[in-house]
C-alpha cells in the first residue's frame, strides 16, 4: 500500500465484506479518489453482491478465503454480530502482510474477539468505526462523501505496528475523514452516549406512536419535528440489535442517567408546574444543542 504520486494506489487490491451502506460507500470513496486498485466483494447475499458490481462498487465477487489470499486490506462491514464468524474464517486464511480492519459501532467486544480469535495475528488487526452513515442500506445507499470530514476512531492494541496504524489512517484519510485514536472502552462509552441511546429513545418513541388507538391520526399530523426526531429509527434492526447486545452495560448506564434527567424535567412539569425551572432547562439544553451545530460543521 503505497499511493505514489502516480504510482501504486493506496490500496492495490481491497476486499470489502459486506458490500451494503458502509462498505460500498468505502469503496466508493477510496475509488473516486484512484486509491483503490482492484475491489474484491463479500457477502451472504449474492443478490446485493451483483447489484454492488453492477453499480461498479466492487469488480469481483469473491469468497473469503479469495479476499484473504488477494487483499492488501480487508474491510469488514457486517453487523457486529457477524463479525466472530468471519474472524474465525481469517484466522487460518490471513497472509501475514494483510491489513484488516472493521467499521462496527462497538469496540471493546470486536477487540476483544480479535484478540481471542486472531491470537498473535491480531496485531494485523486494528478495529475501527466511522461515525457515519443514514438510515438507509444496501449498495444503493452507498456514497463516495459518506466519511468526508466525518470522524472516524480507531483502537489500536498496544502491539499494532506502527507502520500497519499509519497505514490505515492515510486511508482513511484519503476518503476524506478525520481520524482519532481512543481506547475501546472509551469508544464505546462515548457512544453509547451520543448514538446508542438516541437511537434506543426514537425506537421507544416509535414504539408509543404506533401503539396508541389514534396512530394513524398522529400519523397523519407529524412534521419535520418528528421527522428529525425519528428518522433514526428506521435504521436497519439486525444492526442496531447487535449494537445494542454489544454495548448493553454501557447503554443500560446511559438509560439510567436519561431517566434521571427526564426526572428533572418531570419535576417542572408535574404537581406545582414550576415555568421557570422548566424554562431554565429547555434554555440549557438548547445552548447546548446550538453550540454543538456550531463546532459540528455537519450540514
Ligand atoms: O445517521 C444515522 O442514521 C446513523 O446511522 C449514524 C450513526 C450515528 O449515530 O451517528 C449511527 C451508527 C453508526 O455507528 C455511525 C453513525
Amino acid at each position: 500500500m503505497n499511493g505514489d504520486p502516480g504510482g501504486q494506489p493506496l490500496v492495490p487490491v481491497l476486499a470489502i465484506v459486506g458490500t451494503g451502506l458502509i462498505g460500498g460507500s468505502f469503496a466508493a470513496a477510496l475509488r473516486r479518489v484512484g486509491q483503490a486498485g482492484r475491489v474484491l466483494g463479500v457477502g451472504r447475499n449474492p443478490a446485493s453482491l451483483q447489484r454492488a458490481r453492477s453499480l461498479g462498487l466492487i469488480d469481483d465477487v469473491a469468497s473469503l478465503a479469495q479476499a484473504a489470499a488477494e487483499a492488501d486490506l480487508i474491510f469488514l462491514a457486517t453487523p457486529v454480530g457477524a463479525m466472530a464468524p468471519i474472524l474465525r474464517d481469517l484466522a487460518s486464511l490471513l497472509r501475514p502482510d494483510t491489513l484488516v480492519t472493521d467499521a462496527g459501532s462497538t469496540k471493546a467486544d470486536v477487540a476483544r474477539l480479535a484478540q481471542e480469535i486472531l491470537g498473535e495475528r491480531h496485531a494485523q488487526f486494528i478495529p475501527g468505526h466511522p461515525i457515519a452513515g443514514s438510515e438507509m442500506a444496501g449498495p444503493e445507499a452507498a456514497d463516495p462523501m459518506l466519511y468526508h470530514g466525518r470522524k472516524v476512531v480507531l483502537t489500536p492494541f498496544d502491539d499494532t505496528p506502527g507502520v500497519l496504524q499509519h497505514r490505515l489512517i492515510r486511508v482513511w484519510e484519503a476518503c476524506g475523514a478525520r481520524v482519532s485514536l481512543m481506547t475501546p472502552e472509551a469508544h464505546d462509552r462515548a457512544l453509547a452516549a451520543v448514538s446508542h441511546v438516541p437511537h434506543f429513545l426514537a425506537a421507544a418513541y416509535m414504539t408509543q406512536v404506533i401503539r396508541a388507538d389514534d396512530a394513524d391520526t398522529r400519523l397523519n399530523l407529524a412534521g419535520t419535528g418528528f421527522r428529525d426526531f425519528t428518522r433514526i429509527a428506521a435504521g436497519s434492526a439486525e444492526v442496531w440489535r447487535d449494537i445494542f447486545l454489544s454495548n448493553r452495560a454501557a447503554v443500560l448506564r446511559e438509560l439510567d442517567d436519561f431517566d434521571q434527567a427526564l426526572q428533572l424535567l418531570r419535576a417542572a412539569l408535574e404537581g406545582d408546574t414550576d415555568p421557570a425551572a422548566l424554562e431554565t432547562l429547555l434554555e440549557q439544553a438548547a445552548l447546548a444543542r446550538r453550540f454543538w451545530g456550531g463546532r459540528s460543521q455537519m450540514p
